[in-house]
């Protein structure tokens, strides 16, 4: 069989998916363009090791994932993110959350190994785009082979699983008009078709849901996530995505940015365009004065609003043209970033006259990871 259809074959939706994912111990990894996320069940009741070595390999392999919150240089474990006595294949355990660099797989491979998981594991569950093109390359070093699932399928599948075992999942915010007094406030999203799910990672996908089986992907952009932490880099210097949201967290993208009342002295009466309106991202910076005076706070905080503001509008649209009213915005790009989310929140606001809602849920980037080990 050619690699293609080889792909599509174990790539089948979980209907179809047979074979159980050998779970000694539970990993889940979603290999994506940026960050790689693992998810790792542990189960409060351990099965019986079929020996004295595995068992052994199985209590160091525990300890080193529950016990750490960071690994190797670039590996951490979300410890607020912890999910305890969940329930998954009718067991009950808990759910660990561990990210790193994709860039850095070679170094996640070898410490595989060192910890002995490659002679205990012999399949993980795997998605995302590196799961296809890694593949040969877990087989290679460490002899594991990848089950693999379809990213947005997972996706679905994780975001459902973890609003039914955490009711303080899914929130909004509450006075979404005022930037300034927006504030976390809880969701029920117990009953949540239809919704627009707009992934924000490297990329950004836009799917309609109608039903826990029932989803298009509607649209995508790339200008994503990645988009941000690249142009921020060049225009900052900054070397971390901490580090760009710090900067931005102190800068005014007004600076950087050409207003309405830029060009108009105020508001644009006729068409409702308020004066504080961008007109243009980076408008300003055409002029040698103005780009002289900017701080690189306003760069990092121009960049940021510039991305979000145009992923708002790509959604607002999909909504609409769906007609749906709940837009659940997920992905890595939300980490530490309530710059953004507030800006979405109110985007979906504002533009739709009240009708849209932004939702946003807690273990933002993690659920794909997750879904690999429910598709099961
Ligand atoms: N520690 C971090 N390092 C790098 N990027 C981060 C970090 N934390 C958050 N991000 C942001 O999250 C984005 C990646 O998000 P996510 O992990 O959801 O996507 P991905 O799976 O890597 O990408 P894709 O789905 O497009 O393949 C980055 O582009 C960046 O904007
Ligand atoms: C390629 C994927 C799906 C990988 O997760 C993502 O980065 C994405 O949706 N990018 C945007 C591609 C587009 O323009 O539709």
């Amino acid at each position: 069989m050619d690699k293609s259809k080889e792909d599509k074959k174990s790539c089948e939706n979980s209907k179809t998916q047979k074979e159980k994912c050998e779970n000694v111990p539970a990993i889940g990894v979603d290999v994506g363009g940026t960050l790689t996320k693992l998810v790792y069940f542990e189960p409060n009741d351990e099965d019986e090791p079929a020996s004295e070595v595995e068992a052994r390999v199985l209590k160091n392999i525990r300890r080193y994932l529950t016990k750490n919150s960071a690994y190797g240089k670039t590996g951490h474990r979300d410890i607020h993110l912890q999910m305890d006595n969940v329930e998954i294949h009718n067991k009950k355990g808990t759910l660990h959350f561990i990210r790193f660099p994709t860039a850095e797989m070679g170094s996640f491979l070898q410490l595989a190994k060192s910890k002995g998981m490659a002679k205990l594991l012999t399949t993980v569950c795997a998605t995302g785009g590196g799961a296809f093109k890694f593949e040969e390359e877990f087989k290679r070093e460490v002899n594991i082979r990848l089950k693999k699932f379809d990213e947005l399928d997972a996706l679905i599948k994780g975001i459902l699983y973890a609003d039914t075992q955490c009711k303080t999942e899914c929130y909004y915010y509450e006075n979404a008009s005022d930037i300034s007094l927006s504030q976390k406030a809880r969701f029920d999203f117990s009953q949540p078709y239809p919704f627009i799910l707009v992934n924000i990672g490297s990329g950004v996908s836009i799917l309609a849901v109608r039903g826990a089986n029932d989803y298009k992907r509607i649209s995508g952009t790339s200008l994503g996530g990645g988009t941000f932490l690249g142009l921020c880099s060049l225009l900052t210097g900054c070397t971390t995505f901490e580090e760009a949201i710090q900067l931005a967290t102190k800068g005014d993208h007004t600076k950087v940015d050409k207003l309405v009342r830029d060009i108009y002295g105020g508001d644009y009466e006729r068409f409702g365009l308020p004066g504080s309106l961008v007109a243009s991202s980076f408008g300003q910076m055409n002029s040698k004065e103005r780009r002289v005076s900017v701080t690189r706070e306003d760069l990092a905080n121009a960049t940021l609003v510039t991305i979000t503001n145009n992923i708002g509008l790509i959604a607002r649209m999909c909504a609409v043209n769906e007609k749906i009213d709940k837009v659940v915005f997920v992905g890595n790009f939300l980490r530490v970033n309530p710059i953004s989310m507030k800006l979405l929140a109110f985007a979906m606001d504002y533009w739709s006259d009240h009708t849209l809602k932004a939702l946003f849920l807690e273990h933002e980037g993690y659920f794909g990871c997750l879904g690999t080990i429910l598709l099961t």
